[in-house]
């Protein structure tokens, strides 16, 4: 068996290039940016006042100032400024040339169209022309496309962006216990959940999930699946990765031509786990204990699609305290689902005590998969330990 590092570099040895399409900003987000996105506008495009108020000129301002006028957002001034005068503002509007300061209505006392300043404001209220962003300006390719810079490029008036395609993943989970959801199980029979749970999976990485009708234990019926997989860029198939005799992956995805890049992986749960290459898809595995087949998603299938998009394949570890003590591990390396609760300098993480492979209720509450190596000697309250968070 290989270790989990080894299998996630055979994995990404499996990724397929980036591929450039460009969109519209709207469908960028979680996508890495492939070509520079440049600005075509300054930000603001003029001096805009940061409060409602008065312009004025700092010179005049513990004057009675005349009002001459009001610049709204949308609405600016165009009168022609005189010493001695204020012009009513209000917040984004353009400070007229001639003032250089704006003081908050609350300060100001007006009378008619008279005011006196009452406090005067430490700054000058005025954020000058392009302290955001200038024409010009560049978003370096290899960025993520977060919340913050789709509303930064929609601001630079960059209406489309060149992102790297999102990855199809076709998911095919098999098994003759399985029916779909909203179906009455027979006896024997089971509501199949893991091709819906990995294909949130695939969704929170950024690939385009396609599930496959829900395969029967025969090689018909799986060679059906993987002929349907044509055209995605990987193939992950659920269940049918043991050593059991209706566990026929191993055999179908031979016959489809994969070269097994690994089978089994020294990693506790998913120990079966199963990647190649079929022609220019990959292929992965997954066990199909509910718990495995998630543990394996967050730790291979998650980063090959990242890699696929051009984002970095693995979000660093996280670190938390031990909150009760933990016995030494075996060869395998080991992800107990656990809790966080808040902590002095790091959160505290307890395992479950249970941690059987089926059980996704616990899988559920878990927030986070904490990492021990094999044979990790016995661990104590207050120890240090890596875990990787799960998402909520
Ligand atoms: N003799 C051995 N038996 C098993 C071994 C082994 O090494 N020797 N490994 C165990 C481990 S570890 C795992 S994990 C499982 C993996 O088995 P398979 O990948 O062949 O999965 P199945 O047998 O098809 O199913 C296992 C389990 O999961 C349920 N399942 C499957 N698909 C779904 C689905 N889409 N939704 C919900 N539940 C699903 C299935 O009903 C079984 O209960 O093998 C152990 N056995
Ligand atoms: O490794 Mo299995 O995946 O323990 O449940």
């Amino acid at each position: 068996m290989i270790t989990v590092e080894e299998a996630l570099a055979r994995v990404l040895a499996l990724a397929s290039a980036p591929r450039p399409e460009t969109v519209p900003l709207a469908e960028a987000q979680g996508r890495a940016l492939l070509q520079p996105a440049v600005s075509r506008l300054t930000q603001p495009p003029f001096d805009a006042s940061a409060m409602d108020g008065y312009a004025m000129r700092a010179a005049d301002l513990w004057d009675r100032l005349e009002v001459i006028g009001t610049s709204a957002a949308g609405h600016p001034w165009d009168g022609s400024p005189r010493p001695g005068t204020a012009i009513r503002i209000f917040t984004g509007a353009p400070v007229p040339a001639g003032y250089d300061h704006v003081e908050l209505q609350e300060n100001i006392d007006r009378d008619g169209d008279r005011i006196t300043v009452t406090t005067r404001s430490r700054g000058s209220n005025i954020r000058p022309r392009g302290n955001d962003f200038a024409e010009g300006d560049r978003m370096e390719p290899g960025c993520r496309l977060t919340a913050a810079r789709i509303g930064l490029l929609a601001a630079m008036n960059v209406a489309h962006v060149g992102v790297a395609r999102r990855p199809r993943v076709a998911i095919l989970a098999g098994g003759d216990e399985l029916v779909p959801p909203g179906t009455d199980p027979a006896p024997g029979q089971i509501v199949s959940s893991n091709d819906l749970a990995i294909a949130a999976l695939v969704r929170d990485a950024g690939g385009e999930p396609l599930i496959l009708p829900l395969a029967r234990d025969t090689e018909a019926s799986l060679r059906e699946g993987f002929a349907a997989a044509e055209g995605a860029e990987l193939l992950v198939t659920i269940g049918g990765a043991s050593v059991g005799d209706h566990d026929l992956i191993g055999r179908l995805s031979a016959e489809h031509g994969v070269d097994q890049a690994f089978y089994k992986v020294a990693l506790r749960p998913g120990k079966p786990l199963m990647a190649g290459r079929m022609g220019h898809a990959a292929m992965l595995g997954l066990p199909g204990n509910p718990v495995s087949a998630m543990t394996c998603g967050v730790l291979f299938m998650q980063p090959i699609i990242r890699a696929m998009l051009g984002l970095p394949p693995v979000p660093p570890l996280q670190h938390a305290r031990l909150t009760c003590d933990l016995p030494a591990e075996g060869p395998r390396q080991h992800y107990l689902r656990a809790c966080l609760t808040p902590g002095e300098d790091l959160p505290g993480i307890t395992p479950f005590s249970d941690q059987d492979s089926a059980r996704l209720a616990l899988m559920a509450r878990a927030d986070a998969l904490l990492v021990r190596p094999p044979l990790d000697p016995v661990r104590n309250v207050g120890d240090q330990v890596a875990f990787i968070p799960l998402s909520h």
